[in-house]
């Protein structure tokens, strides 16, 4: 069992590593150049080194001047195309690398918005932003620093060691025993400061997601005065994920010393066995000394490069929430060859269609209802019935899980995303609102509308007054989410959106709630005389108006039990007639 795990565990760092990897393949031939001249970089030590061994050996027994002369020439021309080298090398190296994270950034912005509607619903808001607070800047790391380390220093010390195995081998081979020290404890720090990383990692997403919470729900904890309450919560993730990170500290702390413990015993075991070789004669003093100056730095190198392997092992902890995340597929997708619905005419229509948020919840059954071009209709129904799931099939935010949905006689399936939500307007009861100007709020539903289409999208979502009375009128910056403005301002800017739009469908999902009586009659006689020949749905806890809609559908527990103009509808007293007469609903909004 264990073995399985630990080949599961082998292969799923291989493959996220990979996939790290893969943002830096566009870039390949700055790479590949990059670490060109590592290697050259990596050689000249190793050139200067050698000519140390040749003063020693050579110039200073002989004391010859030119010999010595044209040494310290030949140092200089190497250092020189050393500095000009590792110069290029830097500067291509940020460039792959600032590039390479960069697109890692973008693609899982881009991954978050192709996930859609269903993601936002299912997931806390806060692990979300945790993505870009701390995975991202891993994987950025990685790819700006630790794979190019890893990469440079192994070229690097595989030069060095061909290099000393040429000198002399045996004592080469003593780097095996320093590398064993080294080895014999650090597996045990690393396992166990990993298991941190982990947890802290989590820890850390927590304090996210919580701080998100109680920054959104400032309102209600004040209200309900348990502001110290919610306090303490957050203290208690924050105490923990302090513990956990100094446990984790302490580990990564005992790994590094285990590194110098095995540097300093190498120096020793150096010492007595390189002296042993000089006088027996199969070492010079210069070869000696090269070694003594290569091994410090050879010893460096090897461990720093065990230390960015381990580290990596634990970015790829990070590096694999993104991954997982990177490759969730959206529940709802483009169709392969979308057709193109030519002049829509807005004819919409459900075949026995089935829906539950979760398989064991089933929210909606076998609804037929066929809406007619330029139809309006109205949807109403007890709370929770499945009104608002059911407008949000028709734009696609979801899939039923049975039967057909049609616009035009097309499975909207079959259309692309992009042409279904360009037909369909939806105007939400909560809208979210940019903290931004009106202008540039309203102005989202077509980016390229003048100052005067946004005025006149205004005025017809009787917001225009409201506006004007404002500091700095269509320019005034509303505050976070729209908070400067009231609920029934806020659903107004959403109307303006959705008239500037004018798409052929529009979708009112309790639209107009938070209006006054006389705003929201104003607002419904615009939505009547604006959208002539639109087809519209909507949502209505309110009956206000109700009359002038085309046909009323009834819901009840996930199904259309009644369905017909006003009178019909109260003529057959049945469940609309119970609720217009005030048993659920206000008799006096009708
Ligand atoms: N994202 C979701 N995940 C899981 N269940 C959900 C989700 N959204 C709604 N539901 C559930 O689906 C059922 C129908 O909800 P829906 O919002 O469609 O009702 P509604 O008729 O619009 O209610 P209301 O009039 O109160 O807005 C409810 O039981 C609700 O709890």
């Amino acid at each position: 069992m264990e073995v399985a795990q630990s080949v599961q565990k082998f292969k799923t760092f291989w493959k996220v590593y990979l996939w790290c990897l893969s943002y830096l393949f566009p870039y390949k031939k700055i790479f590949v150049l990059f670490l060109c001249l590592s290697m050259f970089s990596s050689v000249i030590p190793l050139i200067i080194s050698k000519m140390f061994q040749h003063f020693i050996d050579h110039i200073l027994p002989t004391k010859n001047l030119n010999n010595f002369n044209l040494l310290i020439v030949g140092i200089i021309c190497i250092y020189i195309f050393m500095l000009l080298a590792n110069a290029k090398k830097n500067k291509i190296g940020i460039e792959f690398q600032e590039k390479a994270s960069r697109d890692i950034q973008l693609s899982v912005f881009k991954k978050v918005r192709d996930l859609g509607f269903s993601y936002y619903e299912q997931h806390p808001v806060g692990k979300t932003i945790s993505l870009f607070t701390q995975e991202i800047p891993v994987v950025q790391g990685m790819l700006r620093y630790f794979i190019p380390v890893i990469l440079e220093s192994s070229c690097e010390l595989l030069l060095s060691f061909i290099f000393l195995m040429t000198i002399n081998y045996k004592l080469t081979l003593l780097f095996i025993p320093c590398m064993f020290i080294y080895y014999l404890s650090g597996p045990y720090f690393e396992r166990k400061a990993i298991s941190y990383k982990e947890q802290y990692s989590k820890l850390v997403t927590e304090v996210d997601k919580k701080q998100y919470d109680s920054l959104s729900a400032v309102l209600e904890l004040r209200v309900y005065g348990t502001e110290k309450w919610d306090l303490k919560n957050l203290i208690n993730i924050a105490q923990e994920s302090s513990r956990i990170f100094s446990r984790f500290f302490f580990f990564m702390d005992m790994y590094a010393v285990m590194r110098r413990v095995a540097i300093y015993i190498g120096v020793v075991i150096l010492l007595l066995v390189g002296y042993s070789l000089v006088r027996a004669g199969s070492l010079t003093i210069g070869e000696f000394v090269t070694f003594i100056l290569l091994f410090y730095q050879i010893m460096f190198k090897l461990t720093v490069v065990m230390t960015q392997i381990n580290k990596q092992k634990m970015n790829v902890v990070n590096a694999t929430r993104l991954y997982e995340f990177i490759n969730l597929s959206p529940h709802v997708k483009d169709p392969d060859n979308p057709v193109k619905l030519k002049d829509v005419k807005g004819k919409i229509e459900l075949k026995r269609i089935s829906f539950g948020y979760n398989s064991d919840n089933v929210v909606l059954t076998d609804i037929d209802l066929v809406i007619n071009p330029g139809e309006r209709i109205c949807i109403v129904g007890s709370s929770g019935c499945g009104k608002s799931t059911l407008s949000k099939l028709l734009a696609r935010f979801y899939d039923p899980l049975d039967g057909v949905i049609t616009l035009d006689d097309t499975p909207i399936n079959k259309l692309s995303l992009k042409e279904l939500r360009d037909t369909i307007g939806y105007v939400f009861q909560e809208p979210y609102l940019f903290g931004t100007t009106i202008t540039e709020n309203i102005r989202i539903s077509k980016p390229d509308a003048t100052i005067d289409e946004v005025i006149q999208a205004a005025k017809a979502a009787n917001a225009h007054s409201f506006i004007t009375d404002l500091p700095s009128g269509y320019d005034t910056f509303i505050g976070e989410k729209g908070s400067r403005l009231s609920g029934g301002q806020k659903q107004r800017i959403s109307i303006a959106r959705v008239f500037l739009k004018n798409p052929q469908i529009i979708i009112f999902d309790e639209a107009t709630s938070s209006l006054d009586n006389l705003t929201e009659t104003k607002v419904n006689n615009a939505i009547n005389t604006l959208l002539d020949g639109k087809t519209v749905i909507s949502i209505a806890h309110r009956l206000s108006t109700i009359r002038k809609y085309n046909k009323i559908v009834v819901m009840d527990k996930g199904k259309i039990i009644e369905t017909g103009t006003y009178e019909n509808l109260m003529a057959i007293n049945g469940r609309f007639r119970q609720m217009v007469d005030g048993r659920e609903l206000n008799n006096d909004e009708v």
